[in-house]
């Protein structure tokens, strides 16, 4: 496998805070990598070092190919229409905007919108777009669905898999375990600034356990449940509470919080 990112030894540090500890990690070409870990981890951090847009304190990167950024909200003029920002980034690549790559984004239907007209999920579209203009083999992403409602995130990810199959190696940070496991083919966790844990969706379930989160809301108040097999646990749920005559308002299945499989990893226990 072609190494598209090498990190060795990764250091950075603001002030007396050390927020990124002897970072080691390798993103492969044509993958799809995530940076997970919770608020302040220095998912962020980390990528700002690999864009080049922080110096590291310690430590080498290596970038193999071309690289896309795509950037934070609120990052263009307010006025500038979606048009206008596409054809400037196409100037600034030496290249011809692609009508295929406006397409196949979505940027037609708000083209002549300005930037502070559009909403949360346009912009991240238009965000994609200009940092695929100049044809980039490596996409860094960092917590590219943030915000956006669930039709949103479903429609930036089939973009994020098109453009997996197309070759691009992606770079992404999320706080969203459901997300990664997902959409990605490796996971770095980051824990305070140190990674915790690299390596396949597979291998992590393994280490954590694959257990999933019930919530069950009814006249009776809200129930818990944690469980491994969702379908048999929701149909015994289902059965018995029909049974008790308990009518259920909502229903909510989720995969445990990332602290809960911080919690787990660290204390090497499941679940
Ligand atoms: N410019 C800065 N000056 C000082 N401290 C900073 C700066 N930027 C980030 N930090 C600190 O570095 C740590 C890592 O921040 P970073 O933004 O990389 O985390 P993150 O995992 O991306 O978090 P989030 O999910 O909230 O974006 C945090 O404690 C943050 O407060």
């Amino acid at each position: 496998m072609n190494t598209a990112i090498e990190v060795h030894g990764l250091t950075k540090q603001y002030g007396n805070h050390i927020v990124l500890k002897n970072l080691n990690f390798t993103v492969y070409e044509g993958e799809i990598f995530a940076l997970l870990g919770v608020n302040g981890a220095g998912k962020t951090t980390t990528l700002e070092c690999i864009e080049g847009l922080k110096k590291a304190d310690g430590g080498q990167i290596r970038i193999n190919g071309k690289m896309g950024i795509q950037l934070q909200s609120a990052s263009l003029p307010e006025r500038i229409q979606a048009r206008e920002a596409v054809s400037l980034f196409a100037y600034w690549n030496q290249t011809e905007p692609d009508p295929g790559l406006l397409e196949t984004m979505g940027i037609q239907e708000f083209a002549k919108k300005q930037y502070v007209q559009l909403s949360t999920g346009q912009k991240r579209r238009l965000h994609l777009a200009l940092a695929l203009i100049g044809n980039p083999d490596i996409l860094i992403l960092d917590e590219p669905t943030a915000g956006l409602d669930v039709e949103g995130r479903i429609v930036l990810h089939e973009q994020i898999r098109q453009l997996k199959a197309q070759g691009k190696t992606m770079v992404l940070a999320s706080h969203d375990m459901a997300e990664v496991e997902s959409l990605c083919d490796r996971i770095g966790i980051l824990i305070e600034g140190k990674l915790a844990f690299v390596g396949t969706v597979a291998q992590l379930n393994e280490k954590v356990g694959k257990q999933y989160n019930i919530s069950i809301r009814s006249e009776a108040g809200v129930a818990q449940f944690a469980t491994e097999d969702i379908a048999e646990t929701l149909l015994t749920l289902l059965a018995q509470y029909k049974a008790e005559g308990k009518g259920i308002s909502d229903i909510h299945v989720d995969r445990g919080s990332l602290e809960q499989h911080f919690i787990s990893m660290t204390r090497g226990e499941k679940g």
